[in-house]
């Protein structure tokens, strides 16, 4: 075995891998958006600072915890072996030392510097994701990502109680269009490693049932995706300049969707995958933009 390999040479690299860190700054960035949009003026100071830290090491606490559950499913796919834990690098002690680290003092934060609410919230997350998700969902249903998705889609919920304390509808609005929108961004990718995934006996939709089920799938969620984007606007919570990037975003995705329904290309999966990225950063991005220069007509 490489000297890298021995757990004693796990790095802080290691370590900051196993937070997942590019998919839990997109999920801290929708918890700021909640914080922004749950405030007439500026978020307390107190609730955006630590209500961020407290949220964005739950996520990273809860990603680690699926690092250690889901070793050996890793160990098995391309996408996903050379992970801190089946390389090695890290031993599953010291990644739930980590996680346990991460999870205390982000209850703290929140707990302690922004409501109990919040923590809750954030804890019931936290669980939802590396543990009802990891452990059973995930291998216990195809829907298990749908099902799932509401761990994910919680951040700018947990933004919002930050800030007021309470779980507001518009809030609610800004978890349903996360919820929706998992389904597309994952399946896309679920097609591309179906492979991977059947290999590791994984019941992800393409491998329960087919491709070409998933392809129309992503299409019928990304519909129903754009439905749930113009709900905002249409309940006054925004006004136009989000109606607009609503629009023209979910006209891209639909032309992504509807050209992975009708074409092969082995390229599109991953392609639609990349753009659920984009799109979701840029929805929120203009969320928070049309809160501070509000047009109506
Ligand atoms: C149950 C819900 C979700 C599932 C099953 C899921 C699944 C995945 C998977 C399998 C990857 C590839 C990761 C990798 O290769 O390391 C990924 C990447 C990503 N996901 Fe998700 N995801 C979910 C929810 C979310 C949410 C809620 C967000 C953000 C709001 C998000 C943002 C991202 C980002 C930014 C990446 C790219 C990471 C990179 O560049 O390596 N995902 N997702
Ligand atoms: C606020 C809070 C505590 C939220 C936690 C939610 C959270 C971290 C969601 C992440 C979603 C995600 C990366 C799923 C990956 O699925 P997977 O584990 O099946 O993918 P993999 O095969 O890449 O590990």
């Amino acid at each position: 075995m490489e000297p890298s390999a021995s757990p004693q040479h796990a790095s802080w690299r290691d370590y900051y891998e196993l937070g997942k860190p590019r998919v839990v700054m997109l999920i801290v960035f929708t918890a700021i958006v909640g914080m922004f949009l749950a405030a007439p003026g500026l978020p307390p100071p107190a609730a955006l600072l630590f209500g961020t830290l407290g949220i964005g090491l739950a996520a990273s606490s809860a990603a680690a915890i699926n690092h250690v559950l889901d070793r050996r499913f890793d160990a098995q796919m391309a996408r996903t072996k050379n992970r801190p834990l089946p390389t090695g690098h890290v031993t599953e002690r010291q990644a739930l030392t980590y996680a346990a680290i991460l999870a205390v003092i982000s209850m703290t934060l929140l707990w302690g510097w922004v409501n109990l609410l919040t923590a809750t919230l954030t804890f019931c997350s936290l669980i939802g994701y590396a543990v009802i998700y990891t452990v059973w969902l995930k291998h216990a249903t195809p829907q298990n990502i749908v099902i799932g998705g509401a761990a994910g889609a919680a951040p700018p919920v947990l933004g919002w109680t930050a800030v007021t304390g309470h779980v507001d509808p518009y809030a609610l609005l800004l978890f349903l269009i996360i919820f929706t929108w998992t389904p597309p961004h994952f399946w896309a990718l679920a097609i591309a490693r179906r492979d991977e995934y059947a290999k590791a006996g994984i019941p992800m939709l393409p491998v329960a049932y087919s491709t070409d089920f998933t392809r129309l799938h992503i299409l019928l969620y990304t519909i129903l995706l754009v439905i749930v984007t113009l709900l905002p606007y249409l309940t006054g919570m925004s006004g136009l300049i989000y109606l607009a990037a609503a629009l023209v975003l979910g006209g891209f995705f639909l032309v992504r969707a509807s050209q992975l329904k009708m074409r092969t290309d082995a390229r599109l999966p991953m392609r639609t995958f990349s753009f659920s990225i984009t799109y979701l950063a840029l929805l929120f991005a203009a969320l928070l933009l049309d809160h501070y220069v509000k047009i109506r007509i």
